[in-house]
């Protein structure tokens, strides 16, 4: 399908939802008032939780909070409900940062257990304040106007909640395709592969996790002047659990899967309550409890990835937008060939008493490539964390281009300009090779949030695009640029990461194992590349077990063995070290 076509499905569905009204019944008409109300809420949760990778079984608890400051805005102190709007908005936003400082750092379950605390603890909230109305809520809220023109039915509400519902949508959607929205989307490579990319992830997740409540409070808003009540109830956690269920029912990775989930839990609530009172009479409201809970098991079990990803594959693919691709971004210049660039001199490093990098100093050379080597155990990866930062040192230092990176923190030391790969590659599957390495240039751009939903960053846009395009040309992958990364081979995913590694413009390359799990042809083809961008005058450390692999490609070797330096110089002179031999080659050379 081409984008001319794929839009004018899309305006065939908007023109559509705009028709409902003169063709589906009222009752329908709330149905679906109701569906785009979740939605809203919803569509958060997938930015949050599907995208994010942040569970959170607490959204419904931000949905409440702006339900009730515009309840008590309008009723209690007559203002308008587009005070109300704005008041909710930024109250939901304050307490969201309040909570996200407080709660984003915390790893793994931990983050999902305080969102249900929170979920709990606004719940008793609501219904123990006098002022808020206690369990009882608050009634009589007026309905929103436009130009005077109260929108009390349900068929004119509609317009304005499905209007948010696309708007919301698609600034979502230009958010994706963004440089932050890129870093959302690497959030679930874990911390470390974020920082080498120059991101800070807790920035990334606190604003990822404020617009998920920003979303919330937009519900909250058109749900408490359509409903024209507020009680705690539709804002308990079990709440916030439904509308995981609908996340994950609609596709907790696709924007669309939250209008999806969202209406088909909807209208599966809706037919559940007309036909459990004809079952059992008296218990539909346990019931009905039951019956979710069986069909969460049950996705869980069965299509964890949702409709969407399912409808997707029966339906045309879209063709790819052409990369923007003008101008270029700005380049470093490299430093002389030659100049020591990287220093490090008596690097220390303890696990308890076991000393796993002892006194060790080195230099890396601009325009060389320098091996590090060693026996199992040795301590290369260690010294490696200790270069990129992911580990402190204990005593040392470590300088690079002649500033003292000893106590920088991961996300600096790339941002100062050493791009790295991982001995594990890591890589967002998901992601096509384009934005893998767009996300090589974070650090070379700054387009923000704002600039992403609001499309104002093409220009910047279209020069990263330029450059990962040219990228992948040099390793040779360009032609491949809209497959996904998880459909490439091992080799070629190790290609990849030096790709998205390269678009940080690095002055110094620093390889984990690169060779490790390729094969033979493999290995030659990335020697080649890593040939190449020695003599285009880039630096390269490279820590490597494989010994033909380094040897052959190295101007120099530092060799360790438990924990120290052992020796150091050219392939050939560290072949013929009889200490290398022993500790290392066995005799090998
Ligand atoms: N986080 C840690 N906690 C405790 N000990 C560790 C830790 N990381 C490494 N070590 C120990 O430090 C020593 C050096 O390990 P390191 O992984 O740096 O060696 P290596 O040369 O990279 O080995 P390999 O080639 O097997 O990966 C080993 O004895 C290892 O058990």
């Amino acid at each position: 399908m081409t984008r001319l076509q794929f839009h004018l499905v899309a305006a065939a569905g908007v023109l559509l939802l705009a028709l409902a009204p003169a063709l589906l019944s009222p009752f329908s008409i709330t149905l679906m008032n109701f569906i785009g109300i979740y939605a809203l809420a919803v569509l958060g949760l997938v930015l949050l939780s599907g995208i994010g990778g942040m569970l959170s079984f607490g959204q419904a608890a931000f949905v409440g909070i702006a339900a009730y400051a515009t309840a008590w805005l309008t009723v209690k102190a007559g203002y308008s409900p587009w005070i109300g709007l704005v008041v909710g908005v930024v109250l939901t936003g304050l307490v969201a940062a309040i909570l996200g400082a407080v709660t984003l750092r915390l790893g793994g379950h931990f983050l999902s257990l305080s969102t249900i605390a929170w979920g709990l603890a606004t719940y008793f909230l609501f219904g123990n304040v006098p002022m808020l109305g206690q369990y009882n809520g608050i009634s009589e809220i007026p309905p929103i106007s436009i130009g005077g023109y109260a929108l009390s039915s349900s068929n004119s509400i509609y317009y304005l909640i499905w209007v948010f519902v696309i708007v919301s949508l698609v600034l979502s959607a230009n958010l994706l395709d963004s440089r932050e929205g890129r870093a959302v989307r690497a959030l679930r490579g874990g911390q470390v592969m974020t920082e080498s990319l120059g991101i800070n992830p807790f920035r990334v997740k606190l604003i990822t996790f404020v617009i998920a409540a920003l979303l919330s409070a937009l519900s909250g808003w058109l749900y408490a002047h359509m409903s024209r009540f507020v009680s705690p109830a539709p804002f308990d956690v079990s709440v916030g659990i439904l509308y995981l269920l609908m996340a994950m029912v609609g596709g907790m990775a696709y924007l669309s899967g939250a209008i999806v989930g969202a209406a088909v839990v909807t209208l599966l609530k809706n037919s559940i309550q007309d036909w459990l009172p004809v079952i059992s009479p008296g218990a539909s409201g346990q019931l009905e409890v039951i019956v979710f809970s069986v069909l969460f098991i049950l996705v869980l079990q069965r299509a964890r990835a949702g409709i969407v990803p399912l409808a997707l594959r029966w339906l045309p693919r879209v063709q790819p937008t052409p990369p923007l691709a003008s101008g270029s971004l700005v380049h470093r210049q490299q430093p002389e060939r030659g100049q020591p660039i990287l220093t490090i001199a008596g690097a220390t490093r303890r696990f308890g008493g076991l000393l796993a990098v002892d006194n060790v100093s080195f230099e890396v050379k601009a325009g060389e490539i320098l091996g590090l080597i060693g026996p199992n155990g040795a301590g290369k990866t260690t010294m490696f964390n200790l270069i990129t930062g992911a580990l402190p040192l204990n005593q040392g230092r470590i300088s690079f281009l002649g500033q003292d990176i000893s106590r920088h923190a991961q996300r600096q030391i790339a941002r100062a300009g050493i791009a790295r790969t991982f001995q594990h590659v890591k890589l967002r599957k998901t992601m096509t090779l384009l934005d893998t390495v767009l996300l090589g240039t974070y650090g070379r751009t700054s387009s923000g949030f704002f600039a992403g939903v609001l499309r104002l960053d093409r220009a910047e846009e279209a020069r990263a695009q330029a450059e990962a395009m040219r990228q992948l040309q040099r390793v040779g992958l360009a032609d491949r640029a809209f497959e996904l990364a998880g459909n490439l081979p091992l080799g070629n995913q190790r290609l990849l990461e030096i790709a998205r590694a390269l678009a940080a413009d690095p002055a110094l390359l620093v390889l984990d194992e690169p060779a490790a799990g390729l094969r033979s042809a493999e290995k030659a083809e990335l020697a080649h590349l890593l040939e190449a961008l020695r003599a285009e005058g880039l630096s390269i450390l490279l820590v490597e077990h494989d010994m033909d692999f380094v040897m052959g490609l190295v101007d120099r070797t530092v060799v360790m063995d438990f924990g120290a330096k052992l020796c150091e110089g050219t392939p050939a002179v560290v072949r013929s070290d009889p200490r290398v031999q022993e500790a290392y080659l066995g005799g090998v050379a």
